[in-house]
């Protein structure tokens, strides 16, 4: 399943080691601003290669629009993007063509394909993130037009919730030849009142969908989440006032559609699978190896995943926003 999304949907293409990766954008409305310099900046926050914290492998991540825009603005029609690869080194992997990374999509592709792209994952790659990225602008320059606003933060890295020691906790697994994890809060303000379809397409569904959709997240809690679960219902209700909400317990959403309160979404990020540490794995024809992984791996991955999540989360908000135009509008 490469689509994404009812109205406005995007079908991305591309492996890690491929010529180049792109996505096709469809249902974008007619007249929204959108040129490369305005998708770029989304490009740079993902693309790897910028600091120590993550994988060193520099691609310039630069998208080309090659259809759906005339004279700066949309058109109404399928919008093209491309982004060429240029730093594949693939002999990196030459060593992983029949053995499998722990943590890694490498056994379950085998297993489900037979027949795989083995270089850096192929599809499987977090690499493949790039092309959400681009079809996330080109949602977010739709959003602007709304009033909708998204943001993110990192709360965690490797359970340690202190910002100033984020980079250190990073740095120090990398330095082990090991890797970590986090979580990350996303915030959509400005959302209207009605968005989602309830019961089985709840808002809330979609989010989870397109964050559990992202390579490494394991875990999303939409308002208290988990913490929803230890808390009695007159502490967990919201106290409702003519001028709204008192509280945001729900985390923007009641009954799967939006209250008109932020939208709150956390998102647990589980450490990189590749890391240089020796581990047991096993190879394709059974039988049992040590692995120890070389290579250019984001010894953490939430710092370059924000982006990913807020332009999914733009993906899905742009869906809803159609949908309840054309419903309301009938
Ligand atoms: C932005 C991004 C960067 C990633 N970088 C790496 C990496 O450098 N090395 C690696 O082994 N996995 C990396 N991953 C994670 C793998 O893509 C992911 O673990 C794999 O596809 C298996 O999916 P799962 O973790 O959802 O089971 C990255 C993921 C994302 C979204
Ligand atoms: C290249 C990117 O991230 C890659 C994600 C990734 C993985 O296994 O997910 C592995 C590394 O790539 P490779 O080993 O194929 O060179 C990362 O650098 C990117 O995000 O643009």
């Amino acid at each position: 399943m490469n689509t994404f999304g009812r109205l406005f949907s995007c079908t991305t293409f591309g492996e890690s080691h491929g010529p180049a990766l792109g996505v096709v954008v469809d249902g974008c409305p007619p007249g929204i601003p959108l040129t490369e310099d305005l998708i770029q900046p989304y490009m740079e926050r993902r693309r790897p290669g910028r600091d120590s914290t993550m994988s060193p492998r520099a691609e310039p991540d630069h998208v080309e629009i090659l259809s759906g825009v005339f004279e700066g603005r949309t058109t109404g029609m399928p919008i093209a993007i491309l982004i060429p690869s240029v730093a594949q080194r693939s002999g990196d992997y030459d060593s992983l063509r029949s053995v499998f990374r722990p943590g890694h999509a490498d056994y379950t592709y085998h297993l489900k394909y037979g027949h795989r792209d083995h270089r850096g994952g192929g599809r499987s790659s977090g690499r493949e993130t790039a092309a959400r990225v681009a079809a996330g602008a080109v949602a977010f320059q739709c959003l602007f037009n709304q009033g909708i606003s998204i943001r993110s933060r990192i709360l965690e890295i490797h359970g340690n919730s202190n910002p100033d020691q984020f980079e250190e906790e990073i740095l120090v697994a990398k330095e082990r030849g090991d890797s970590v994890g986090g979580i990350i809060e996303l915030f959509a303000e400005g959302c209207p009142t009605g968005l989602g379809d309830p019961v089985f397409g709840k808002l809330d569904a979609a989010i989870a969908g397109a964050m559990m959709g992202i390579g490494s997240i394991k875990g999303v809690e939409i308002g208290e989440g988990f913490a929803a679960a230890r808390m009695s219902g007159s502490e967990h209700n919201d106290p409702m006032q003519k001028s709204g909400f008192a509280t945001n317990h729900a985390g923007g959403i009641l009954g799967g559609i939006s209250n008109g309160d932020p939208i709150v979404i956390r998102c647990a990020v589980k450490p990189t699978p590749s890391i240089s540490l020796p581990q047991q794995t096993i190879n394709s024809e059974g039988e049992e190896v040590e692995i120890s992984i070389r290579g250019r791996h984001d010894p953490c991955i939430v710092p370059r995943v924000l982006v990913v999540a807020e332009c999914m989360l733009a993906l899905v908000l742009i869906d809803a926003v159609l949908m309840q135009k054309r419903f309301t509008g009938f």
